[in-house]
């Protein structure tokens, strides 16, 4: 999509108001990951060891690419304040000071969920578990921040407004479906809960302040479906790789 293909024909029609701009942009949570038959399954029981394990492993590569993107980001922002805040999610993924707890990061933290679910470091780190379509839609997020300018890049990441209630699903569905998973590697879903709270608030005031017209607001709702897609067909191969 919006780097290379079709683009929607511009709209003539008035802008929106942030506040209707900003509904429109939240009722596309409709299309998130969290209504995908796999995630449902996964959700509410339903999945298999090796399925919850396929997709542990996969959804890692996802992981692995933010702080790329996020340094695609900052590598093509020029403005020194947007940076500041933006570095901060370079700091959660890769972590940061003693490597302890949460300053440990997002990745370390995603890898203990690996160990928790009886995956070592290295089925993860060693990438071989990901399947092509994961990797496919995962490196199309990166290079999509790569090429685009960076406010878009910016308004990509927005599809974290509507990842709050899926680690919350997790964290009140998972100890009881899945008790074989050492509790301690739950704590990523606990932790991403106000760090994506945090990042919305920011990803919002900046897509809101720079998509002003109606045809560069439609062009934001584009960029979000975009985001949607990725998450989407990631779940897409991976049910594909780990059937019923
Ligand atoms: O578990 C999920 O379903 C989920 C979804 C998303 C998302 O909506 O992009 C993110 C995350 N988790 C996440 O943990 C995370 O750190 C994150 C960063 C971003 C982003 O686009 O910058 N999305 C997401």
């Amino acid at each position: 999509m919006p780097v290379v293909g079709p683009v929607a024909p511009v709209s003539q029609e008035e802008a929106m108001a942030p506040e209707t701009f900003e509904q429109r942009l939240r009722a596309m949570g409709a299309g998130y990951h969290i209504h995908h038959p796999f995630n449902v399954r996964l959700n509410s029981g339903q999945c298999s060891r090796r399925q919850v394990q396929g997709w542990i492993a996969n959804r890692f590569y996802y992981q692995w690419c933010i702080p790329l993107k996020d340094a695609a980001i900052l590598s093509n922002c020029p403005d020194r304040a947007v940076r500041r805040a933006w570095s901060l999610r370079l700091l959660d993924h890769d972590g940061h000071g003693d490597f302890e707890g949460d300053a440990a990061g997002g990745l370390e933290a995603w890898t203990q969920l690996g160990v928790a679910a009886d995956l070592t470091r290295e089925d993860l780190w060693s990438l071989r578990l990901v399947q092509p379509g994961v990797r496919f839609a995962c490196d199309s997020y990166v290079n999509f921040a790569r090429h685009a300018p960076w406010q878009e890049a910016v308004c990509s990441s927005l599809t974290e407004m509507f990842a709050p209630q899926i680690h919350k699903d997790r964290l009140a569905g998972w100890p009881e479906y899945y008790p074989w998973i050492e509790p301690y590697g739950l704590q990523y879903f606990r932790s991403r809960i106000p760090l994506a709270q945090r990042d919305v608030r920011h990803g919002l005031e900046i897509t809101l302040k720079h998509f002003r017209t109606r045809a560069q607001q439609e062009r934001a709702l584009q960029i979000l479906q975009f985001k949607l897609d990725i998450l989407w067909a990631m779940l897409d191969a991976i049910e594909r790789a780990y059937p019923e």
